[in-house]
């Protein structure tokens, strides 16, 4: 096992200041303090909100204090273990909840820990999982399976988003509309076909990303700039609609769409982040409906962390047309985020 030797060297990608980009440095390796493992990184993932962080919009701006490591999906081994830290030994094969929860607020004392009202998110408000090494709390260490790839165990975080949104009810034999068919919305298809949906309608405006959704397991794609998609999810659903709407785009008209397009007494979940607020007939499209609506953040602490384990363990999940770029070391990191801005991506993957 590899011990590291004090004060050695490390690559990283850091936001180095408050602008667009990033930058690849070499930072000394991390000691882990009290509670803290020491991870040798085996692959990391980028989020939608890397990117965020990448581009440097307003909400980076406004939560971002550079300079500071970046990432927050990953999977990694321990290979040394801080004071105090009883649940880990080195060699350990871990990935990371993102969330690191307080355990004393209203929310944590009642069980719903994903919505902490003094939340931080590692690689959000502290150096994050994008360079050769990093530091995870100990609390928020999930242990893996030795069989599951690192490429895979990466995306369990993302999963999770993906499993919340999916899973907030039952989706066997229902049919479902997935709007928005990015890196969350392909893991939304892969849950929602292993979690036995007999029919699933993505709308996608992105053709890369239509053929992404058919070969990750959709029924059926729609591109929404050229087709009437509430018209087309009727026509697939008897006049009747579909049962769940599943709303993975951010989008304000994918959002009305989906509304328009769900069965009255529907279930709806909505995990996409808006640009601004939204205004839509919720009388008409909600009320009137009698819908059943979720607002999904992070992930249930820890339910959802055992669902995406045993999706993955019973090897039902078609992961891999989602990994559509897989990066050996961080030297690319550019094209790599360029390529995601684009759309012209699903998960994109670093391996060290
Ligand atoms: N609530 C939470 O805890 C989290 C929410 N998110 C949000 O979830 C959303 C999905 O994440 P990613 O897949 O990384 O985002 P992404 O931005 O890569 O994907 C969004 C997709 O929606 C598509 N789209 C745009 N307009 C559309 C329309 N009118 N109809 C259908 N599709 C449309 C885009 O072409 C794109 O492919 C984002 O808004 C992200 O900010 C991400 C992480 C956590
Ligand atoms: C902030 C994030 O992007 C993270 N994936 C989360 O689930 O909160
Ligand atoms: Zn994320
Ligand atoms: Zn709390």
């Amino acid at each position: 096992m590899e011990m590291i030797t004090l004060n050695e060297k490390m690559l990283g990608i850091m936001k180095t200041k408050p602008a667009y980009g990033a930058e690849l440095v070499e930072v000394d390796v991390p000691n882990p303090k009290e509670g803290e493992v020491l991870i040798k990184v085996l692959a990391t993932s980028i989020c939608g909100t890397d990117l965020h962080i990448y581009e440097w919009n307003e909400w980076a701006q406004s939560r971002i204090k550079p300079p500071q490591i970046m990432g927050h999906e990953v999977a990694g081994e321990v290979v040394e273990v801080g004071p105090g830290v009883h649940n880990l030994k080195i060699g350990d094969y871990i990935s990371a909840e993102t969330h690191i929860v307080c355990g004393e607020c209203y929310q944590c004392r009642t069980g719903n820990y994903h919505v902490c009202q003094n939340t931080k998110i590692f690689g959000v408000d502290s150096d994050g999982v994008f360079a050769e090494y990093a530091i995870v709390p100990a609390q928020n260490a999930w242990k893996n399976p030795k069989n599951i790839p690192p490429e895979y165990a990466t995306l369990q975080e993302p999963l999770g988003n993906a499993v919340d949104t999916v899973l907030a009810g039952s989706v066997a034999s229902k049919t479902v509309l997935i709007t928005g068919a990015g890196p969350l919305g392909l893991l939304g298809i892969t849950v929602a076909k292993a979690s036995g949906a007999s029919l699933v309608i993505v709308s996608e405006p992105s053709e890369f990303r239509r053929n992404l959704a058919k070969k990750v397991g959709a029924d059926v794609v729609i591109n929404p700039m050229e087709e009437d998609v509430v018209r087309e999810v009727k026509d697939l659903t008897n006049g009747n609609g579909v049962d769940v709407f599943l709303e993975f785009s951010g989008a304000p008209r994918a959002l009305e769409q989906g509304l328009q397009a769900v069965t009255p007494a529907g279930r709806v979940s909505l995990l996409g982040l808006f640009p601004k607020e939204v205004t839509f007939d919720i009388n008409n499209l909600v009320i009137f409906k009698a819908l059943e609506i979720h607002g999904i953040t992070g992930r249930h602490l820890w339910q959802t962390w055992y669902t995406v384990s045993n999706l993955l363990k019973s090897g039902k999940l078609n992961l891999d047309p989602v990994i559509t770029h897989k990066y050996k070391g961080f030297d690319k990191f550019e094209e790599a985020f360029e390529l995601m801005r684009a759309g012209k991506t699903g998960k994109v993957v670093f391996i060290p």
